[in-house]
């Protein structure tokens, strides 16, 4: 592995909740990096530590212990400036339910972390007509969000992630609330985003079809790394990488259908 161009490492990262009776042990020490480029899946049974291992890295939940670098640059040291700067121009964040604001366009929607995190204006609206060309939302971008259908509004919630040309998309279950049609359309944009825009994506997912679309996937369980699998590049197609994924998930507790 050539860590010359290693964008994120995670390194020992624990995250406990509550304490005595109510504690939980969400991460019990997680480590891996992630290359420049890379289509990363997380997987695993519901309440393994998904959300919460891309929330710490989102430095939306402190780790117990353990850190996250950026670049080589400690995230717990920055400062709160820096933090914002993380917050809204190296990452890009896409919520399983878009979480896009009812009463802005889609336009005002995507330029939003902009303003929000004092990015200058220049050269906003070719972006957006750029991102919008890539994600096929330029006919929606005056609508509102209640004038839009699930997966437009999962791409507009992309487009805003990827506005400010974050070094990192961070995706928790972005087709959590799509039927399969938009789910793999959502994915098919995601994988042209990463591998012609060369953009590193990161993505939470349960579901081994939208996980196939990925170049590594790591298994999470209780907490823990349970298995990491690599997509062969060219000589795998994507059905039997979709084969290898379905097999590890059946591993990880008799039978994907009562895991994940
Ligand atoms: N804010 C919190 N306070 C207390 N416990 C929490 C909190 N957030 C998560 N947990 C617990 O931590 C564990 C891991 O949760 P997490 O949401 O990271 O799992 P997950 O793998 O993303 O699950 P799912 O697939 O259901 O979304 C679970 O047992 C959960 O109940």
């Amino acid at each position: 592995m050539n860590l010359n161009n290693r964008i994120l490492q995670v390194d020992g990262l624990t995250k406990t909740y509550g304490k005595d009776t109510t504690k939980t042990e969400a991460l019990r020490g997680i480590s891996f990096d992630v290359l420049e480029g890379e289509f990363l899946g997380i997987m695993g049974a519901s309440g393994s530590g998904k959300t919460t291992l891309l929330n710490c890295i989102a430095t939306m939940t402190r780790p117990t212990s353990g850190k996250v670098y950026l670049r080589g640059k400690d995230l717990s040291a920055f400062t709160n400036a820096q933090l914002a700067e993380y917050r809204g121009r190296d990452i890009g964040y896409l919520f399983q339910e878009f979480e896009l604001l009812d009463n802005l366009t889609a336009r005002e929607n995507i330029v939003l972390p902009l303003s929000l995190h004092g990015i200058t204006g220049r050269g906003a609206e070719d972006r957006i007509r750029q991102i919008s060309a890539v994600l096929d939302i330029s006919e929606v971008l005056d609508k509102f969000p209640s004038q839009m259908s699930g997966g437009q509004k999962q791409r507009v919630a992309a487009a805003r992630a990827l506005i400010s040309d974050p070094d990192i998309v961070l995706a928790d279950e972005p087709t959590g609330a799509l039927d399969s049609r938009n789910s793999r359309l959502l994915m098919d944009k995601l994988s042209a985003i990463n591998q012609e825009h060369k953009k590193t994506i990161m993505m939470v997912t349960h579901d081994a079809n939208a996980a196939s679309y990925c170049s590594r996937i790591f298994f999470i369980q209780d907490g823990r790394l349970f298995h990491e699998l690599r997509r062969k590049t060219d000589s795998e197609t994507q059905t039997d990488f979709y084969g290898r994924i379905v097999t590890v998930m059946a591993q990880l507790g008799g039978g994907s259908a009562n895991v994940l």
